[in-house]
């Protein structure tokens, strides 16, 4: 396909999510079935385009002064492309499937405008009601925290000391010239794409087949080391999904740890045991929904709870989040973190602590959570979270956003301060 092509087909997805409200990854794989002569370049440039103008909608919008689809995402490609204004003109000229490109003058002026006067929210390329939990959670600086929730998102790999070593699987990836993470000592990254690429798929190199190395965000990966955990140790992973954290665990402990394994939601589980068998995790008892949890009661030295939530940290993967999330929504995801955590604290024995993470950076689905809890369970404590951090993460930067909540405190990571997804971390102990 042609560059008009792929800008026309950009169009239209974004036109067919916005119309039947659509998630865009459903919107772009229905394109891809009804579009079969498209190849993986034009799949990946498409989909660049798409995912571009969900995360930086408004501020195109202000710079373009329109809200129609196809000057956005003429936009997003000069932003992302570099490309002179003569020279995209001349490239789509003759090409009968390419929307007309806005007038030179609006082009032009769009190159060269910048956000001031644009509203906050605009700016930050939020909805309007975000205007106000972000700025009560980030501070001053909320709008150059949420921009760079916009960023594209590098990928982030763990190595999975079970199997290899950092040196190792960055030796195998080497063609893609992966760097070690900045934060996490078993991190691997490649960079965010430039213009119109993809990152590569090493989902299929022999070392991700052999379980040597996760597909896992940095933010990720601290959020289970600051967990702590330690051989001998019996621990539950009560949100335990698809089993990120819990693979994690496993290594962080060198399998020497006792890990039950829970999820309320079979669907999200189903991927746990292919993927604990792949990464040599065997000391890891997976426990189904209806399982009856009752003998683990108060007999874990850690519990993690990663919660359900908004995912308001991940917007750099997920951009169209951002524009369906409600406040509604956001209610609904803290009445759920209210009973979680009712349910996870339970297994939690006398001096146990209990980890509370979140991928959000919302105060009310975090810090907020974390005081309720507090307010109505007597025989906890939180944790001082910076503590934690200089133990488990020694000579890393603080590259936190640090709230203190009596004599504890609680961290919340940005793609801004850590260059990570935004994550929550707060770490309880129960005092009898
Ligand atoms: C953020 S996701 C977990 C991600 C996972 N820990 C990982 O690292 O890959 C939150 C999980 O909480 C689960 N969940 C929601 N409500 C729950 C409940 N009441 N009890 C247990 N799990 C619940 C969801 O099914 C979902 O898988």
């Amino acid at each position: 396909m042609r560059l008009g092509g792929r800008i026309a087909a950009a169009v239209e997805v974004l036109d067919d999510m916005a119309s039947r409200r659509r998630p865009v990854a459903d919107a772009l794989k229905d394109w891809g079935l009804s579009h079969r002569f498209a190849g993986s370049g034009d799949r990946s440039a498409i989909g660049n385009l798409v995912y571009d103008v969900l995360r930086r909608r408004r501020s195109l919008e202000f710079r373009m002064g329109t809200k129609a689809t196809a000057p956005l995402v003429f936009g997003a490609f000069l932003d992302s492309s570099g490309m002179a204004v003569a020279d995209l003109r001349a490239t789509l000229h003759g090409d009968r499937f390419a929307p007309p490109l806005p007038d030179d003058e609006v082009v032009k002026g769009f190159r060269g405008k910048g956000l001031e006067g644009a509203e906050p929210a605009a700016a930050a390329d939020v909805p309007d009601w975000l205007a106000g939990p972000l700025e009560a959670a980030l501070g001053p600086d909320w709008v150059a925290e949420a921009w760079a929730l916009s960023d594209r998102p590098p990928l982030d790999m763990r190595v999975n000391t079970l199997k290899s070593t950092r040196a190792e699987v960055e030796a195998e990836l080497a063609p893609f010239a992966p760097e070690p993470t900045p934060l996490s000592p078993v991190g691997l990254r490649i960079a965010p794409i430039e213009g119109e690429g993809r990152h590569p798929n090493v989902q299929v190199e022999r070392g991700f087949q052999q379980g040597a190395f996760e597909i896992q965000d940095e933010g990720s990966q601290i959020a289970a080391l600051l967990c702590g955990v330690r051989p001998g140790e019996r621990v539950l992973d009560y949100c335990a999904g698809a089993g990120g954290k819990t693979l994690a665990l496993a290594a962080a402990s060198d399998n020497q740890a006792e890990i039950h394994a829970f999820d309320a939601d079979r669907q999200r589980l189903a991927p746990i045991w292919d993927r604990l068998a792949r990464a040599g995790a065997d000391a890891v008892t997976v426990h189904a929904p209806r399982d009856d949890l009752s003998s683990l009661e108060g007999t874990m030295d850690l519990v993690v709870v990663d919660a359900p939530c908004t995912g308001a940290g991940t917007w750099r993967r997920r951009p169209d989040a951002k524009w369906r999330l409600t406040e509604a929504q956001l209610t609904k995801r803290t009445t759920e973190q209210d009973k979680v955590l009712d349910a996870a604290a339970r297994f939690a024995k006398p001096g146990a602590r209990l980890a509370y993470i979140t991928c959000s950076v919302l105060r009310p689905e975090n810090a907020d959570r974390v005081e309720a809890f507090l307010g109505r369970t007597p025989g906890w404590r939180l944790v001082d979270g910076a503590a934690v951090w200089s133990e488990r993460l020694p000579g890393a930067p603080t590259a936190y956003l640090i709230e203190r909540i009596g004599a504890g405190s609680v961290l919340t990571l940005t793609p801004r301060r850590s260059g990570t997804d935004g994550f929550f971390f707060a770490l309880l102990e129960r005092t009898s």
